[in-house]
């Protein structure tokens, strides 16, 4: 099953997390085979790289693309899951054999003879360039954050009282982390639980967190969640007592939205709109530009970004971010606050599309993000979360509208 998720990642065919997902969903496989299928997904696509290296000398000519994926699992399980070397080669001959992948030879051979590609990039496993874009952003912290991106990550849950009370009952642990959100280690899978069903626990990490506290007090305030996609910043703002109106270009993120709000005993309006247009509603106190991003500040949690991410792609999600804060800057009332966010931690998607705005937005001017917890640095006009300690990257930049009020 692992196997098989992973072929469809390494084929571009979407995101890990939804197919592990949908997989271990329909295989229902006992809690220690769906943890060792999750280790084998998220392993393999985190050191991908130096398995890659470490495979190349042992394949001359073309290798199929699935085959690659294969050995690539088979070569994770050798190397860093310390499964013993005759258990893998078995196993993964056997799933060539049945899948009719490859030659059994060729797998048999190649698994018995990986070893562990000799260390230099290897210790990043980022391609050169994105290393260097963790390294600027931060400096000292550096290798402490590129090494805490190949590390399992954790499960974060913004859990009611009853919630908490609810999953230590069930044998669950719960550590408080920054943003008022828990670090959770669970004793069966977090939809089985009564907490997450009666909707008591809803995951989010902290940094994400964060861009919903940079907002400040947001009780009885109507709220634009511009590029609200499936809700999550728009359901916490709604548990915080805001009115929210979500926007998303995406109309079926809207329905996934509403589930989860349902699920919550939340509510928010939603309407469909591309904003790289003007929307037209009436100007609020408080709007949160949650905007598209190339995730790169999520490597732990969406490992395959390192691996399809390019240099060309962040600028034109730049460019694509640039267009819609000018009509989402339109919506702020005098007085009000907008706050940016991405998931990202390139320079182009966060500081630069600031600094771009700045100056030809004389009217607004930064401030700093109240109620930040979670470790960050500052980043031009805005500051980056530290993506250490299953933490994510966001640049989260705070923009008040000059004027007075209307309240
Ligand atoms: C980072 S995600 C939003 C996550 C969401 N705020 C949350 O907390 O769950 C970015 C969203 O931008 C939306 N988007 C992309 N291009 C857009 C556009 N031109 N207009 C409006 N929304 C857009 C995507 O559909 C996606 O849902």
């Amino acid at each position: 099953m692992a196997a098989r998720v992973l072929m469809k990642v390494m084929a571009g065919d979407g995101f890990a997390a939804p197919a592990l997902d949908a997989a271990l969903q329909h295989a229902a496989l006992p809690a220690r085979d769906a943890g060792l299928a999750t280790h084998v997904v998220y392993g393999t696509l985190r050191h991908a790289p130096s398995l890659k290296a470490a495979l190349a000398p042992l394949l001359t000519g073309d290798t199929h693309p699935k085959v690659q994926t294969l050995l690539l699992a088979g070569a994770y399980e050798k190397l860093h899951l310390g499964t013993p070397a005759h258990a893998v080669v078995n196993e993964y001959v056997n799933l060539a054999r049945a899948a009719r992948l490859a030659p059994p030879g060729l797998v048999n051979a190649v698994l018995r003879r990986v070893e562990a590609a000799p260390m230099d990039r290897a210790s990043t496993e980022l391609p050169e360039w994105l290393e260097a874009v963790y390294r600027q952003a931060f400096g000292a912290q550096a290798d402490a954050v590129t090494a805490d991106l190949l590390r399992p990550q954790p499960l974060w849950l913004s859990v009611s009282e009853a919630g908490a009370a609810s999953l230590q009952a069930e044998g669950s642990t719960l550590t408080p982390g920054p943003q008022g959100v828990d670090r959770v280690e669970l004793s069966r899978p977090l939809r089985e639980t009564d907490a997450f069903r009666q909707g008591h626990a809803q995951p989010i990490n902290p940094a994400s967190m964060a861009c919903v506290d940079a907002l400040g007090d947001v009780e009885g305030v109507r709220v634009l969640d511009l590029a609200g996609g499936a809700g999550v910043k728009a359901a916490m703002l709604a548990a915080r007592g805001a009115q929210v109106t979500s926007v998303d270009v995406a109309a079926r993120k809207h329905a996934a939205a509403k589930g989860n709000l349902n699920r919550l005993g939340l509510r928010a309006d939603f309407l469909t709109h591309d904003l790289t247009g003007p929307l037209d509603v009436p100007p609020a106190s408080h709007v949160l530009l949650d905007a598209p991003c190339t995730g790169s500040g999520t490597l732990r949690s969406h490992p395959e970004i390192k691996l399809r991410l390019t240099p060309a792609a962040v600028q034109a999600m730049a460019e694509l971010q640039a267009r819609m804060l000018p009509h989402a800057a339109a919506l702020v009332e005098p007085g009000g606050v907008l706050v940016y966010s991405v998931c990202s931690v390139t320079p182009q998607e966060g500081p630069q599309v600031i600094a771009r705005f700045l100056e030809a937005h004389p009217e607004f001017t930064v401030e700093p993000a109240p109620d930040l917890e979670v470790p960050h640095v500052p980043a031009g006009p805005g500051v980056l979360t530290v993506p250490d300690g299953g933490v994510d990257g966001f640049f989260i930049a705070r923009m008040r509208r000059v004027g007075e009020s209307s309240d």
